[in-house]
């Protein structure tokens, strides 16, 4: 008798998922005819019979921003027991429910926001950095977060709540001589750390050479034969470290010296068939590498437009990040454009550095651009597979929602729905948008991961206060 082929765990894993996803898509599409052509008479009626409230025919493919609110507000004002589990992240669960809520266009009420004040207070320690909660060890992963939830909730309060003074020494002491950063004293040292202290020192204008000094040999230490960017040299690349490394080279002005052919190649590649990321070769899909492999896709393809514009002289870019570029790599971006909607015309040169020398905002071509990742497709799984129609979304079917997922699910989204602009000013157009228009997030400042608006009234603020 013919034997059966066998299959790895892992084989036997990716079918399952395989049979989820695309379970979801036949069911989505054998009932999006229904959809398309009922869903306006189906609301109509059913704001008529005041049946607005019922989960009758919810189009599967739309945001459900009441409920995500809904989830996300209820994280922020109570967490039950079973949360015990993140006593020493609870900065990221500011964090991950505020940005979650600013993606949505929404922010929260004033008693919420002086008790997030007051918390994150609470977790600054007395010589500087945050700590998980209160009296905790400060720690550069929960700093970064305490940093990004209070910059997301802005104004005067939030703010200058941060000793920047106090955190200049607390970075420095994380550094180690052989140029890395260490997640706390006596720590482990990786590529995360190295970028959420230089993400912290750049948005709160601390950045300098002392911080700076040897960082691009340890980050370029961790490129793999693969491509992408492991957690420390030797270790297998994984988006998530991929992000950490390629936006922390963008921030020092080192971007250049990375293989970014083989990088670019790596992360295109993370994208599989269930159209979401992968965060590693051959491990499954999972909804937050939606933000850290698009993010890094959309910031190659900006670096590579920013090069081939030094080398051709042409002038696409609207927004410089690094002009002392040693090698170029030429890249011939005619077959990656928008045919159709080319209304190229000439940008200015304008850069944007922000009084320390260093460019912060990532760049914009000055025309549309082809995503270099299936957006659509990916926004199709996000919206499909990782949503949770009560609100929240998910690592993959089957699995539950939690925040930090929420966070990063619908982070990502907005990165693929901007993946397309040519500059910050231009709204997406309605075929960058899966689903209707009013899926639209706010845009994210690639390099911190800051809804744009917060992150600007942040970079004026501490601009001034230097
Ligand atoms: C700003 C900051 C602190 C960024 C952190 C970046 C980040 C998400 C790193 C990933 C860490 C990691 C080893 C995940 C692998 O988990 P796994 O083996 O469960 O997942 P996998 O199978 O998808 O690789
Ligand atoms: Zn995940």
């Amino acid at each position: 008798m013919e034997e059966l082929p066998s299959f790895t765990v892992s084989q036997r894993e990716q079918f399952l998922v395989e049979n989820d996803v695309f379970g979801i898509y036949n069911y989505f599409d054998a009932s999006d005819i229904f959809t398309q052509k009922y869903l306006c008479v189906v609301k109509e009626f059913r704001r008529e019979m005041n049946l607005i409230d019922m989960d009758v025919v919810v189009p599967r493919i739309e945001i459900q921003r009441d409920k995500q609110l809904d989830y996300l507000m209820k994280g922020l004002r109570q967490l039950g027991p079973q949360f015990s589990s993140l006593d020493a992240n609870r900065p990221w669960l500011c964090y991950w429910i505020l940005h979650s809520i600013a993606l949505l266009g929404e922010s929260v009420d004033d008693e919420l926001e002086n008790n997030a004040i007051d918390f994150l207070g609470r977790c600054q320690g007395s010589d500087g950095g945050y700590g998980g909660g209160p009296g905790q060890l400060p720690h550069l992963a929960t700093t970064y977060a305490a940093v990004n939830a209070l910059v997301t909730l802005g104004g005067h309060k939030a703010l200058s709540s941060i000793n920047r003074e106090k955190m200049s020494c607390f970075l420095r002491g994380m550094k180690d001589a052989s140029g890395g950063f260490r997640m706390h004293d006596m720590g482990e040292m990786d590529v995360r750390a190295c970028y959420t202290a230089i993400s912290i020192a750049s948005i709160l204008n601390i950045l300098d050479d002392e911080l700076t000094q040897g960082l691009g040999d340890y980050i370029l230490s961790c490129q793999t034969y693969e491509g992408g960017i492991g957690g420390e040299p030797g270790s297998e690349a994984h988006g998530g470290y991929t992000y950490c490394g390629l936006a922390a080279m963008i921030l020092i002005n080192e971007v250049n010296r990375l293989n970014l052919d083989s990088l670019m190649n790596w992360a295109v590649h993370r994208q599989g068939v269930e159209m979401g990321f992968q965060g590693r070769t051959n491990k499954l899909v999972d909804g937050c590498y939606t933000f850290w492999q698009a993010a890094p896709c959309v910031l190659l393809q900006r670096l590579y437009s920013t090069n081939d514009h030094e080398v051709h002289g042409s002038s696409h870019i609207s927004q410089g990040t690094d002009e002392d570029h040693e090698e170029h790599h030429a890249h011939d971006e005619d077959d990656l454009e928008d045919n159709d909607d080319d209304d190229s015309d000439e940008g200015n040169d304008e850069d944007s550095a922000n009084g320390d020398g260093i460019h912060h905002t990532s760049n914009y071509i000055n025309r549309r651009v082809q995503p270099i990742f299936d957006s659509l497709g990916l926004q199709r799984y996000v919206l499909l597979c990782s949503k949770i129609p009560d609100g929240g979304f998910r690592d993959k079917p089957r699995k539950p929602r939690d925040f930090y997922h929420t966070c990063y699910c619908l982070s990502g989204l907005s990165v693929a729905q901007h993946a397309w602009l040519k500059d910050e000013d231009t709204p997406p157009l309605t075929r960058d948008i899966l689903g209707s228009y009013s899926n639209l997030l706010e845009p994210v400042h690639l390099l911190h991961n800051i809804v744009m608006d917060q992150y600007n009234e942040a970079i004026e603020f501490f601009f001034r206060a230097a």
